[in-house]
């Protein structure tokens, strides 16, 4: 585990400021190259490596500050970058984080539209020169934190910790209305004992939260138990739980094991699926959650723990407590705060933010670069269910970017179950071709046919900085159409 990675909510928090303050995008890298925050689509890539050869990458090796006005002219810097061609960076400053004298990490501002490679231009050495302060209070940060250690007061070293299991709230992506609301909950509530509760289908995201709510909260240093009640056969479910004392039944261990609460001690236990613990275990259960002591099977002695719980499930408990296959005094102990994530097809506005987010992601990870799916393909993708939800289309994409042969994705690469799908024609579901209705309803459409138009020919390819000079907008005002349209 990296420096960085310790204080990564403090650096993401800073970084989300820095952007909205200069209006540039910001990334910020620890001493082994790897992603710790970012805003626009860096955010997507947090967690990655940067590409071997890129200009952040050169820094990290030399200690140096840097800037760079022209990507794809400067040549000595970005040479060796996989992914030169299809970088769309017009300006980027990035400057070395020293402790001690030692490189360890790299804060990079960068600039996507011409205005902001002109503001960099301007302001370059004062942009330096923030940066300078902004690395200095990063290094503070360490420092302070490594006075702690040294104090004792946070051993993180010491405890059963996998940082590799590390989810932060700035990687659920969702949209301002939907998902960012749910996170505003959790936000309140990651350093509560309270229980929460997390509902919502399969893949909507609920072990992700969870996860996000710990590693956000002051129980980040200590463990996070994920139990999945459905998965385990009821009658190991109850050990697995609460654990054993020797000799409690035959062929257990002599020495006993602890459960997963137990084992979870000072940190979270995650209950997935809780809807699916059996009658049968449902007093100890709430037992553990009134009193937080458990009973090892065989055992009379109630150990003391101290563990947050967060449950999740599909199921609707209220119908289960109606029927009598749920226990009510349990459900109103579970439901304390209560989060529920909305199925995909219920907000597919919010399917191109996941797309665009994941193809960032695999064509990263895969080594594609930059990566955009084609009208059609969109079409396809925001017209489809989704039963398994977010999981089911970072799946897809997933398939999709392999299967890629170009920068664009087209119809060739859809997994055969979106392939095969019958759509309704695209001006159907924008309500007919028809002009007619206000002067801006008129307007707006002949705006759409003319962007879908750019968009379908092959002389652009699909390229929205070459569209957006074509028709001599910015590429924010281009995105924003888009967006208005939903064309991505
Ligand atoms: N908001 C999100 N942003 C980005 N990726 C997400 C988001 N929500 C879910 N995912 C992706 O979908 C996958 C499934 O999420 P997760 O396992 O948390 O769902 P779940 O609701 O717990 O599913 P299940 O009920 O089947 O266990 C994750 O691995 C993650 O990659």
């Amino acid at each position: 585990m990296t420096e960085f990675s310790r204080i990564r909510t403090f650096i993401q928090g800073y970084a989300d400021n820095i952007a909205e303050v200069l209006g540039l995008d910001v990334t910020i890298l620890d001493e082994q190259g790897i992603r710790v925050s970012g805003t626009g689509d860096y955010r997507d890539l947090i967690g990655l490596p940067a590409p071997e050869g890129s200009f952040f990458r050169m820094i990290l090796q030399t200690g140096q500050p840097g800037i760079i006005y022209d990507m794809k002219k400067n040549e000595s810097q970005c040479m060796n970058c996989k992914f030169l061609l299809q970088c769309r960076e017009l300006a980027t400053i990035g400057f070395p984080v020293h402790k001690r004298e030692k490189t360890v990490g790299v804060i990079g501002l960068i600039g996507f539209l011409p205005e902001q490679k002109e503001k960099m231009l301007q302001h370059s050495e004062k942009l330096m020169t923030f940066l300078h302060h902004t690395s200095a209070l990063i290094v503070h940060k360490l420092l302070e934190l490594e006075e702690e250690r040294r104090q004792g007061c946070n051993i993180q070293e010491e405890l059963p910790y996998d940082p590799a299991q590390a989810v932060y709230f700035a990687q659920l992506i969702g949209a301002e209305t939907g998902l960012q609301e749910v996170i505003r909950k959790a936000k309140k509530v990651k350093d509560s004992l309270s229980t929460v509760l997390i509902r919502g289908e399969s893949g909507t995201g609920k072990e992700l939260l969870a996860r996000a709510i710990h590693s956000e909260g002051n129980r980040a240093a200590h463990p996070f138990i994920a139990v999945n009640c459905a998965a385990i056969p009821e009658t190991l479910l109850e050990s697995e739980l609460f654990g054993y004392e020797g000799g409690a039944f035959t062929g257990s261990r002599r020495e006993g094991k602890p459960g997963k609460f137990e084992l979870a001690h000072k940190g979270t236990i995650f209950l997935d699926e809780v809807g699916d613990i059996p009658l049968s275990l449902q007093p100890k259960l709430l037992r553990v959650l009134q009193e937080r002591t458990v009973d090892r099977v065989g055992s009379v002695k109630p150990v003391a723990v101290d563990v947050r719980v967060i449950a999740a499930t599909h199921r609707d408990l209220e119908s289960m407590v109606r029927e009598g296959a749920f226990r009510e005094d349990l459900y109103y102990r579970l439901n304390v705060i209560p989060l529920r994530l909305q199925p995909l097809r219920e907000r597919r506005a919010d399917i191109p933010l996941y797309i665009h987010h994941f193809l960032n992601k695999y064509g990263a990870l895969l080594q594609k670069g930059r990566i955009e799916v084609d009208l059609d393909v969109m079409e396809r993708l925001k017209g489809y269910d989704w039963p398994g939800n977010i999981r089911q289309l970072e799946n897809a994409i997933e398939y999709m970017v392999n299967m890629a042969e170009d920068t664009v994705i087209g119809a060739g690469d859809l997994p055969e179950y979106l392939a095969q799908l019958e759509l309704p024609a695209v001006s159907e579901q924008t309500g007919g071709e028809a002009a007619s209705g206000s002067l801006e309803d008129m307007v707006a459409m002949y705006e759409r046919d003319i962007l879908q138009q750019y968009f379908r020919s092959p002389k652009w390819g699909g390229d929205k900085t070459r569209i957006a000079e074509e028709l001599q907008i910015s590429l924010s005002t281009l995105y924003r159409k888009l967006e208005k349209h939903r064309l991505i």
